[in-house]
């Protein structure tokens, strides 16, 4: 990717960058329910940097406990993004904000919406200096709930032109999941991929009872059925080549590609861009697992439009990318501002204006 160098390089331009933030506060329609618990509002910062030009690059922190920095670390990691911006310009800044992901997730989206502002080209083009791309494939999240609820969601999604779900399960009991998954795949049919995401809540013997199930319900993808810790646990579950994908999500964050590719741990990574630390470590990361024979997986963590918005341009720098966990805007009851990433068809149109292509977010604008 071109990189914060390039606006380092730009330094004079760069000298007098200002950088602002300002909170809010988004409630979900109804709160997802997972294994880890209940989301139901999403806090953070919108961050904002200007040019001297009065070109404007967009960024989003939104912290998530469990999976990123607190609020108040975030907040205090982006107050010292002015200082040092204006000590050692953009890559000092980023140096400052580096142990907190959420935060400088914002800052690097900032830095990069600007930079492919300024050369006016779409932000995935940014990224990847890959082909045009119309549109990245994107999965319906379905959170816990009765068998009827889940399997109603699912054809909602399969009506809607959703080709992949991927239902929480882990706070039931593992037959009641089962028969959640049963009773979906009645309903949608063999054409739609379904994959389980368990938050860590189920133990060896669980997810491998689990395994058999899923292979007959072609389910493409268990996602962290395990805790996090356990790497060998995941590795033993792919060693019974149930037909089932094994995917880290958790297990990413605590142990990094290396360690999970050096027991087998993994056929696919979830990659959270926002828990990360920014697009472009996602992307590094990306292309790295893919390397290895992982198949990485862009998602949000329910954010809003800015940080989503980015994960989109992210997925779309990313050759043939599987189906994501993008399509979360609709869990939201309020956004930060219009959504310029339409779906259809179970894709998320990318949108092709400069940079992230979001505007009208900012509150005085
Ligand atoms: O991947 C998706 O379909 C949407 C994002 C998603 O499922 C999650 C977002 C935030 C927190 C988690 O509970 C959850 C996940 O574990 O993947
Ligand atoms: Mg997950």
């Amino acid at each position: 990717m071109n990189s914060d160098r390039d606006l380092d390089a730009d330094r004079g331009a760069d000298d007098t960058l200002e950088f602002d933030y300002q909170p809010f506060s988004l409630a979900l329609e109804e709160p997802l329910e997972t294994a880890a618990g209940p989301i139901d509002a999403r806090e953070g910062f919108l961050v904002r940097l200007v040019d001297i030009d009065g070109t404007i690059g967009y960024g989003e922190a939104t912290p998530l406990p469990g999976w990123t920095e607190s609020e108040a670390d975030c907040e205090a990691a982006l107050e010292r993004v002015q200082p040092a911006l204006e000590e050692g310009g953009p890559s000092a800044a980023l140096e400052a904000v580096d142990q907190q992901v959420a935060a400088r997730h914002a800052l690097s989206l900032a830095l990069a919406d600007l930079q492919a502002t300024r050369q006016s080209t779409p932000l995935y083009r940014y990224l990847g200096n890959g082909p045009m791309i119309g549109r990245v494939p994107v999965n319906a999240t379905i959170g816990d709930g009765s068998p009827a609820a889940t399997s109603a969601a699912a054809r909602r999604a399969s009506d809607r032109g959703f080709s992949c779900c991927k239902l929480k399960v882990g706070l039931r009991s593992l037959e009641a999941d089962l028969e959640r998954i049963r009773e979906t795949r009645a309903a949608v049919g063999e054409e739609m991929a379904l994959r389980v995401d368990a938050n860590e809540a189920w133990s060896y013997d669980e997810a491998e009872r689990a395994l058999e199930t899923l292979a007959d319900l072609d389910v493409a993808v268990l996602e962290q059925p395990l805790p996090a810790g356990a790497l060998e646990g995941h590795a033993d579950l792919r060693a019974q080549q149930s037909g089932v994908d094994i995917a880290l999500d958790e297990g990413l964050l605590e142990h990094g590609v290396d360690n999970i590719c050096e027991v087998g741990a993994a056929d696919a990574v979830v990659l959270k861009p926002m828990a990360l630390g920014g697009i472009d470590v996602a992307r590094k990361l990306a292309a790295w697992v893919t390397e290895l024979g992982i198949t990485p997986i862009i998602t949000t963590t329910i954010d809003g439009v800015v940080a989503r918005t980015g994960a989109v341009h992210l997925a779309a720098a990313i050759p043939d990318i599987p189906p994501c966990g993008l399509a979360t805007a609709e869990l939201l009851a309020e956004d930060l501002g219009r959504d310029p990433v339409l779906l259809e068809k179970g894709a998320a149109v990318v949108p092709q204006a400069k940079g992230l292509g979001v505007d009208g977010v900012w509150a005085d604008e």
